[in-house]
C-alpha cells in the first residue's frame, strides 16, 4: 500500500470507530482487527502503519470527532508529514480543501476536562493521560525470581518488588517466560494496587471484582498459594478466563465464584465476616487508563458516571459485610475522578463509623482525598503508571 492509501484506510476505519463509540459498540482494537481480516492485501507493515495513524488521530482529538477525515485532519495539524499524504492519489485521500475544518484537539470533551480539573487533574497531569504507556511486566514469584530470570531483552527494574519495564509496544507474547507463566503483563500501578492488599500466606482474601484475574494472580503469588483466595465477578466470560491463566501461572489456590448482579452477597454468604481482606477493584470510567485506551474518552457519559458511583458504593458495603473484625478493604479504581475514588471513601466512612481510612505508606503516589478519608493517587505524570486511586479501610468493631 502507498503511504497515502494507508491514510485513507485509517480514515475509513476511524469512521467505524467513531460510530461504534457513539453507540457504545465494538472497541477500536476489535474494529481494526476485523478490518485487517477482511483486507488481506494489507501486509504487516501496512497494518502497523495504519494502526499508528489511527491511534495518533484518536490521541490528537479531544472530543469525539464528526468523521474519520476530520480526525485525520486534526492529526495532520500535529504531524505535518501526514498532511502531505492528502494528495488525491489513487486510493489516497483527496487533497485538503481550503474550507475544511479539522476536529478539535485537547484532552477530552469540555465537560470531562472540567471534571478532571475538579479532581485536581489539569495541565501536564491531564496531558500525560494521553502519553503512550510502556510495557510493564510482573515476575510471577510462584515460578521465578526477578534476579534469576533470563529474558530476551533487559528491562528497567521497577520499584515494585517484581516489576520490570520495557518500551511501549514490546512484543512479549512469544517469549518462553510469558508462554510458561513466569511473567505476566501488568502495569506498575496495578502491581502496587495488589501489594496494597498486603495478602499473606494463610489468609482469607476475596477479590470481589476479579474480572479475568489480573490482580488475583498477583494475590496468589503474594500468598504463596496458601490460604483461601476467592475470585468473584458478575461477568461469566471474564471470570472463565481466570482458569487457564491460573493454570499457566501455577496459582492453584484460586476459587472462582460467579455473582448475580444485585444479589452478590448470596453467593458469598459462606464468607460473611470471615475475610482478612477484600479487594474491591471497582468497575469505573477508566480515566486513568487512557494511555492504553485513548478512545475511552469518547465513550464517557454523565449518566454512566452516576451509575458507576452507585455500584462502587454498593460494592464497598458488600465488602464491609465480608470482612472480619480487624480486617481490611482495599478499594481501587483506575479512574481519576474524585466521585469514583475519594468521594466514595468519604461517603462510606460517613455512614460506617466502625471503619477508618488507614494510610498505605506506598513508596509511590501521593495522598489524595479529604482529611480522615485519604487514599493514595498514582498518575501517569507523577508516577509513570496508569492513573489509580487506592484506599485502605480497616474495621475496628
Ligand atoms: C476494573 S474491572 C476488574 C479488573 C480485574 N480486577 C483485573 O485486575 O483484571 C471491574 C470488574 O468489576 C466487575 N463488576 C461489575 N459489577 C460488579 C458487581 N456488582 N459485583 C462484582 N463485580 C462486578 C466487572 O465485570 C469487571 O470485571
Amino acid at each position: 500500500m502507498t503511504p497515502s492509501a494507508r491514510v485513507q484506510s485509517a480514515i475509513t476505519i476511524l469512521d467505524q470507530i467513531i460510530a461504534a463509540a457513539d453507540r457504545k459498540g465494538a472497541p477500536a482494537d476489535r474494529i481494526i482487527a476485523e478490518w485487517a481480516r477482511n483486507n488481506r492485501y494489507a501486509g504487516s507493515k501496512d497494518r502497523r502503519a495504519i494502526r499508528e495513524l489511527i491511534y495518533g488521530a484518536i490521541r490528537a482529538c479531544g472530543p469525539i470527532p464528526e468523521t474519520g477525515r476530520a480526525a485525520m485532519l486534526r492529526y495532520a495539524e500535529v504531524e505535518p508529514e501526514v498532511a502531505q499524504l492528502f494528495d488525491g492519489s489513487n486510493y489516497g485521500p483527496p487533497a485538503i480543501g481550503t474550507k475544511e475544518i479539522p476536529a478539535l484537539g485537547g484532552v477530552a470533551a469540555p465537560w470531562v476536562v472540567k471534571r478532571l480539573s475538579g479532581s485536581w487533574v489539569s495541565g501536564d497531569e491531564a496531558e500525560a493521560l494521553l502519553d503512550r504507556a510502556p510495557l510493564d511486566l510482573r515476575v510471577n514469584t510462584l515460578k521465578a525470581g526477578r534476579e534469576n530470570l533470563d529474558l530476551e531483552l533487559e528491562g528497567e527494574v521497577l520499584i515494585a518488588p517484581n516489576g520490570l519495564r520495557y518500551p511501549s509496544g514490546t512484543q512479549v507474547e512469544q517469549w518462553p517466560a510469558f508462554v510458561d507463566g513466569r511473567i505476566e503483563v501488568q502495569d506498575h500501578g496495578s502491581q502496587w494496587a495488589c501489594t496494597a492488599v498486603g495478602a499473606k500466606p494463610g489468609e482469607t482474601v476475596i477479590d470481589i471484582c476479579a474480572g479475568a484475574g489480573g490482580k488475583t494472580l498477583a494475590l496468589a503469588a503474594a500468598m504463596e498459594n496458601n490460604g483461601v483466595l476467592i475470585a468473584s465477578d458478575t461477568d461469566r466470560g471474564r471470570l472463565s478466563r481466570i482458569r487457564p491463566r491460573a493454570e499457566k501461572a501455577g496459582a492453584g489456590m484460586i476459587e472462582r465464584i460467579l455473582l448475580d448482579p444485585g444479589k452478590e452477597l448470596s453467593a458469598l454468604d459462606a464468607y460473611k465476616g470471615k475475610a482478612d481482606a477484600v479487594l474491591v477493584d471497582a468497575p469505573c470510567s477508566g480515566t486513568g487508563t487512557w494511555r492504553r485506551n485513548p478512545e475511552a474518552r469518547w465513550r464517557l457519559d454523565k449518566s454512566e458516571l452516576l451509575r458507576f458511583a452507585e455500584i462502587q458504593s454498593r460494592l464497598l458495603r458488600i465488602a464491609a459485610a465480608l470482612v472480619k473484625p480487624g480486617g481490611r478493604i482495599i478499594y481501587v479504581t483506575c479512574s481519576l475522578f474524585n466521585e469514583e475514588g475519594a468521594d466514595r471513601i468519604a461517603a462510606f466512612l460517613a455512614s460506617n463509623k466502625q471503619w477508618q481510612a488507614t494510610p498505605l505508606n506506598l513508596p509511590i503516589g501521593r495522598p489524595h482525598g479529604a482529611e480522615g478519608a485519604q487514599g493514595t493517587r498514582l498518575t501517569p505524570f507523577h508516577d509513570g503508571t496508569d492513573g489509580f486511586f487506592i484506599a485502605q479501610l480497616t474495621y475496628t468493631q
